[in-house]
Parts: C-alpha cells; structure tokens; sequence
C-alpha cells in the first residue's frame, strides 16, 4: 500500500486500508469558503508563517482559534490583529490572563474540535500536539499537520483514526508536501521509492571530533531554513530526518527499506518520488514554509499566491547532493531503526530525544549527549508494549524519566 492512501480519509468506517479512499477533490469540495481555521502553536515559526499565508487569504480563510504555550504578549498581539472566535493558552506565565481565554492542555483539543473549524493546522512542537491531531481527526476535521511527532509517536493510530472518522491528515512539513505533490494522481504501483532530502544541518562539513564539542549556538545555525530550536537542533544531529523518514512511512504507506535521505545544501529540491520506469520527479521551490503551508491549506487545489520571493534558478546557481556521512550522523539509522522496530520503539525515540535536546539548548548536556541518551532510552525501553495509545504515552513517559535520570535532573 503506497502513496497517498493515508493522507485521505477514507469515506466510511469499513473501507479497508487498502482501498480506494474518498479523494482529495471529495474532500475540499466539502470545504467552501471562507473556511474555519484553528492555528494551534500560533506563535511559534510555522505558526507565524500561517498567519502570514491566512492573512494573505483573508476572503477565503478565518483564523477562528489560536493557541500558544506561554507566549502571552505575542498571542495577544495576535489577537489584536485577527480577533478570533477561540483563545487558548496552556501555560500562562501570569494570573493576568483575560477572562475569556482558554487556558491548559484543554484548550488545543478545544480550538481544535469546535464545529466552526473546518481546518486544524498543528504547528505545536512535540508531543505535546498529539492529543489535538487525534480529536480533529475524530471530529472530521482536516489537519495540516506540521507536527510530525505526531505520526512518529502514534502513526498507526493516528492513520487509523483519520480513516476510521473522515478526517484528513495533510501534511506541512516541507518534504511531505513534496512527495504528496509528485505522487498526485500516481497509481501506488507506479512508485518504486521516495527520496527524502536534508539539508545536513550545521555540521555536514565538520569531522566528527569538532561536531563532538559544537556548542548550542552552533547547532541553531541552520543554513537554510529558519525554524524553533526543537527542530533546529534536529537538523543538527540528522532526528529531524529519523522523524521525517517514519513521518513519510505512515503517511504514505510506504515500507522503510523504499524510503532513502540524500543530502541537498541548497533545500531548494524539497523531495523526489522515483517510478517504477526509472522517471523521477522532484518537488522544488525557495526554501520557505508558506508554500507548503498554503498547499496543506487548498490541496488538492492551488491558489494563485505571490506571498515568496520569485524562483530563479539562474540566480541560484547549483543545486548540489551528497550521501549522507552515517558515522558521523549515528541519529538517522537510530531513528530509522527504532521506526523499522515499530510498537513503542518511535515513541521512545521522540520522547527521548525531546528531553536530550531539551537539556543541550539549557547547557546540561553536550551535544554528543543528545544521541547517547536517546540510544541508550532506545535499548532500554523500545520493546515496552505499544499497541495502544495508553501503552504509548507511558512509554513516552518512560522515556522522559529515562533521560532526565540520565542527565541527572
Ligand atoms: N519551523 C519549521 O520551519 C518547521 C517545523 N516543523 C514542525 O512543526 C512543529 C512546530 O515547529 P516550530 O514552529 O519550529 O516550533 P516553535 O518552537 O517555533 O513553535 C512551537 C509552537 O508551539 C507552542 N508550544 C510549545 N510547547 C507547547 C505545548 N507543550 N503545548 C502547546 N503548545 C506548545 C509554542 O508556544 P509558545 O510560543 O507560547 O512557547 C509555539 O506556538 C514541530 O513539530 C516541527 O518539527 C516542520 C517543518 C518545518
Ligand atoms: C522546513 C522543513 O521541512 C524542515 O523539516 C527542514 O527540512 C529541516 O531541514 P533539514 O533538512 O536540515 O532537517
Ligand atoms: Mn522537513
């Protein structure tokens, strides 16, 4: 079962995951403008793009819900400029929050359920975004899902649930967007593998012994995009690649060992999709979250949109790749291969990862810290059960305890 099986929900409860699935043009026939949106971590990097992208659309879609953590200033501003339906926030650093407003771990699965919400974009970081996905998708929602340790936590469930409620899981996350724009209109037999790039991060050039003493404001140097920290220092260690590869696996059904990362500085190629002639296509655009954004938003329509600086390949010059240099990135084969595990293996891999990073961005754990505690998480708690979502949530508990022991806080 490849392509683009699970990014559709299926039309009924009974349709098997292997059948034809209700189309994309089905899906956003159902929504007619100007359409409900909840924007959940609203303040954060993907979260200020939205806004960038639904402000430009205003006529066709409304801002109805934002949600943030605990930037109170910057959702207030926010508020000002949208006036939305919905306000939530889970942590707010004062008492002094307006009446009206939502407040705690709550609030995202209410911006995210109400019935004038036709489009969830999750933009929230972590796990923390996990809740939310699953009750959009049981309310029949669309999610934009740029959260994608979403899928690497709980992608069964999370692609079950999609099809067993009509809901439709779309992804944001630039190589995604790619490899669901070259598969459109693909028989799943055409496809032979997916080809998923990374930028390389900060340290592609650096021998293993300096990327071992990198300190944090290295690894935020990213070349090409700018993003939160969390993924930030992904990119750095190749996790965000680890996560992409499981994201890709569950969104398109495609088993690991048709799925490769190559390395591409420039992040202009976003992903290529190979067919079984040999042909490939590739996906390419500036390096820019409002395109896939906007794609996640209209799919599988396009709207006309001058929101990015012009494409001008003359302009950039070359577009070079590269393998990737495993020994001195040992976090991309980890991470695949606690996703080829599967049961609780992803979840441990994210959850410990989120603690690792977490700890080096507060100056407790060098970087190389980052991949051991997550390795040794991995071999200590990956065959925990994981068959369900309550099985899941206590090993990504496990795993957070496992790590902060580890590090000693
Ligand atoms: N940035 C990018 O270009 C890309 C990001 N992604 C993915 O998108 C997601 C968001 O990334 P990014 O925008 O960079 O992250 P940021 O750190 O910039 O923003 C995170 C957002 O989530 C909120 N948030 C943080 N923790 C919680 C929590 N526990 N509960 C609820 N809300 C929370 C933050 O609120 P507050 O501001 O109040 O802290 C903020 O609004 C990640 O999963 C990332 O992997 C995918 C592709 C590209
Ligand atoms: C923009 C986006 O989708 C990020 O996930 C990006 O791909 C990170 O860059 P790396 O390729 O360096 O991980
Ligand atoms: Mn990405």
């Amino acid at each position: 079962m490849i392509a683009t099986e699970n990014v559709i929900a299926s039309a009924n409860a009974e349709t098997p995951a292997h059948a034809p699935t209700r189309s994309l043009t089905d899906m956003s026939s159902m929504i007619t403008p100007p359409v409900g949106v909840a924007l959940l971590g609203a303040t954060g990097s993907v979260g200020t793009s939205a806004l960038r992208v639904l402000e430009r659309h205003r006529e066709r879609f409304v801002p109805v819900a934002l949600t943030a953590h605990s930037n109170q200033d910057a959702l207030q501003e926010q508020v000002a400029q949208f006036s939305p339906a919905y306000v939530g926030l889970v942590a707010p650093p004062t008492d002094e929050l307006p009446e009206d407003w939502g407040k705690g771990r709550s609030c995202l699965v209410e911006a995210a359920t109400r019935p004038d919400v036709q489009i969830v974009i999750n933009a929230v970081v972590g796990a923390a975004g996990l809740e939310a996905t699953l009750a959009a998708l049981t309310a029949g929602k669309r999610v934009a899902l740029a959260n994608k340790e979403t899928l690497v936590m709980a992608g069964q469930i999370v692609t079950d649930t999609a099809r067993r409620h009509g809901g439709a899981l779309v992804p944001v996350d630039s190589e995604h967007s790619a490899i669901l724009q070259c598969l459109a209109g693909r028989e799943p037999s055409d496809v032979r593998r997916l080809i998923i790039t990374a930028s390389g991060g900060p340290f592609r050039t650096w021998n293993s012994e300096r990327i071992a003493q990198a300190t944090v404001s290295d690894a935020l140097r990213h070349p090409t995009w700018q993003m939160g920290s969390k993924i930030t220092i992904d990119s750095a260690t190749l996790a965000n690649k680890a996560l992409e590869v499981i994201e890709a696996h569950h969104l398109f059904g495609i088993p690991y060992d048709r799925i490769d990362v190559v390395v591409h500085p420039q992040s202009i190629v976003h992903s290529l999709v190979e067919f079984v002639d040999g042909s490939v296509l590739a996906q390419m655009g500036v390096p820019s979250m409002e395109l896939p954004i906007l794609y996640a938003l209209t799919w599988p329509e396009r709207l006309p949109d001058a929101g990015v600086p012009p494409f001008d390949l003359v302009g950039l010059g070359s577009l070079t790749f590269e393998a990737v240099r495993h020994d001195d990135f040992p976090m991309l084969a980890l991470g695949i291969a606690a996703g080829r595990q599967g049961g609780a293996a992803p979840a441990v891999f994210n959850a410990a990862n989120e603690v690792a990073v977490a700890h080096f961005l507060d100056g407790r754990l060098p970087f190389a810290g980052i991949v051991q505690c997550v390795s040794a998480a991995v071999d200590a708690l990956g065959t925990m059960p994981g068959d369900t979502l309550d099985a899941l949530l206590a090993a990504d508990a496990a795993a957070r305890d496992y790590v902060n022991a580890k590090v000693g806080s």
